[in-house]
């Protein structure tokens, strides 16, 4: 089967793409492919060129060597060498480090020197690959030498994740970019919503007709939203320790999928409003009490077991975690939302490593029949009515609803109507990174975030990790890697006469 598209692409201004942090794992695993990805489909400037940055110690031809190794490792597809070719001559690579900012009035000469040799332009697209603790350093280098002003051209600054640690953090961070440029320039990503899945969630909502009506508190009983990762933390530990599950997902990856199925319908398909409906929704998500959000939690870590064929230690022998740390590898939280759409209806999310299946889906409970009028069939008997928007993996919507047994008895049993984007669609494998990238040199940041948003985010989440911290290893659950996760993350939907979707 094949579906009917409609081709509005377009190609981007002549720019050139200045990555900070260009030797480090982001750049070689997913930048270069998403750009090689990009450079296939002939969809970069005709007049291009990328400008890496290392501290120290890195020439041209080394960094056209490592890029095309990490090409090779991480491609989603097979690598013309023509293709790859292309897109490396258009690589060069510059030194600079925001310690020394002299080093920055060096690399404002070498970019004016490169745009006028390349024909580029003055437009440039800066990506801040760089861990998170560089982000405001390198930005605030770039505005002192004049570098974020839009002069007839335009400026962009790519922001990785995490943007900040918590609220406060955030909103630091957002007020020194904003003290360098205006919002319009700021690029924060977030990879889910490169993802095609998590984009398509507001087709499925706004193209169609029949699913708004019933998209309210009085059809839908809950959300559950599940990002289920096998692996573990692996040589992240350092990293990893100091941020833990709640942070690492929830307050970024989780939230982009629950603003998506909760936001108010936009007026237009237009980065501001799209982006202050997402707003409104994670604003309204009920700040709780510390004590509540003990209550509306879990937490936990996972313990040896096996992934598959995989052995998996302890987290708290993972290399660089702290002895005793009480960081989470697993989250699990009750969030209500306050507004007239969802009123008493309650989003479960959760998240973990080392478990059991890779599973990221948001499947939405409908409510029941509102009784029983089939002969000798409970209301207890049937199935539950969920649609579930398989994020990965098995990409795809299904609707789980009852239907008769064929034969002379009423006998009645659950069944999935499934879509899967593999059975309608042939798209070239992708890493998420080519749309945000894309978007970004075409200016479109209707799938970036806003710098409301994420304030929203960490305030909505704030109350979880201030109760976490001060109960330690209060409350701190165990589960075994390779299992479904913490009993006790059940419980948090049992004590309200609900359960997990049980894969089907
Ligand atoms: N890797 C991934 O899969 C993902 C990463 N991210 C985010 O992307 C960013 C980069 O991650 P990743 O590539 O894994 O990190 P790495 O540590 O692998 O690489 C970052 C690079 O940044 C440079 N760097 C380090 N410290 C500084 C500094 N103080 N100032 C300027 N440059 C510095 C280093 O290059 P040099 O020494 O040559 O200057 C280093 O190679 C992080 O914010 C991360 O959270 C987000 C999603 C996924
Ligand atoms: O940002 C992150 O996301 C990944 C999970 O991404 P996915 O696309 O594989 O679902 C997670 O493993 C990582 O810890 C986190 O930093």
């Amino acid at each position: 089967m094949t579906a009917k598209t409609s081709d509005t692409t377009k190609k981007p201004d002549p720019c050139a793409f200045v990555i900070f942090g260009v030797t480090g794992d982001l750049a070689h695993r997913l930048v270069i492919a998403a750009l090689y990805n990009l450079q296939a489909a002939d969809l970069l400037p005709e007049k291009f060129c990328v400008v890496g940055i290392a501290r120290k110690g890195m020439t041209g031809d080394a960094l056209r060597e490592d890029l095309l190794k990490g090409l090779k490792q991480y491609a989603t597809r097979p690598v013309d060498d023509a293709i790859a070719q292309k897109l490396l001559n258009c690589v060069t690579c510059i030194e600079a480090d925001p310690k020394e900012p002299e080093s920055f009035d060096h690399l404002r000469d070498e970019l004016d020197r490169l745009e006028a040799a390349r024909g580029t332009g003055g437009n440039r697209l800066f990506y801040l690959a760089t861990p998170p603790s560089a982000f405001a350093p390198i930005a605030e280098q770039l505005g002192r030498t004049g570098m974020l002003k839009e002069n007839g051209s335009w400026r962009r600054l790519v922001v990785e994740k995490p943007f900040g640690t918590d609220l406060e953090s955030a909103q630091k961070l957002n007020t020194k970019l904003l003290s360098l440029m205006n919002e319009q320039q700021i690029y924060r990503i977030d990879h889910y919503l490169g993802k095609e899945t998590v984009q398509n969630i507001l087709v499925l909502r706004f193209a169609n007709g029949m699913f708004e009506p019933i998209w309210n508190r009085n059809h839908i009983d809950h959300v559950q939203i599940t990002v289920d990762e096998k692996l573990g933390v692996g040589h992240r530990g350092s990293f990893y320790d100091a941020t833990g599950a709640l942070r690492d997902m929830v307050p970024n990856h989780l939230f982009q999928l629950l603003s998506l199925v909760a936001m108010e319908p936009p007026s237009r398909f237009e980065a501001n409003a799209v982006r202050s409906e997402k707003a409104e929704v994670l604003a309204a998500v009920t700040t709780q009490t510390e004590e509540e959000a003990l209550k509306n939690s879990v937490r936990a870590q996972y313990v040896a077991g096996h992934v598959g064929n995989d052995d998996i230690g302890d987290y708290l022998k993972t290399e660089d975690v702290k002895a005793g740390s009480t960081t989470e590898t697993y989250a699990a939280l009750k969030l209500m939302i306050d507004n007239w759409r969802w009123a008493g209806v309650p989003f479960y999310l959760r998240t973990g490593k080392a478990l059991g299946v890779k599973r990221t889906e948001v499947a939405i409970k409908f409510k029941q029949a509102p009784f029983a009028m089939f002969r000798d069939m409970s209301m207890d008997s049937l199935a539950e009515n969920f649609l579930v928007i398989a994020v990965e993996p098995n990409e795809g919507i299904s609707l789980k609803f009852n239907t008769k047994v064929p034969g002379p008895l009423v006998k009645i049993d659950g069944v999935e109507m499934k879509f899967r984007y593999k059975d309608y669609f042939q798209a070239a494998p992708a890493n998420g990174y080519e749309t945000l990238i894309y978007d970004c040199m075409i200016g479109d940041n209707i799938l970036f975030q806003r710098a409301d948003s994420v304030e929203a985010g960490w305030r909505a989440v704030q109350p979880f990790l201030d109760a976490w911290k001060k109960a330690g290893k209060d409350g701190l659950k165990t589960y075994k890697a390779g299992s479904e996760g913490p009993e006790e993350a059940d419980d948090l939907l049992k004590r309200d006469g609900r359960s997990w979707r049980v894969l089907s």
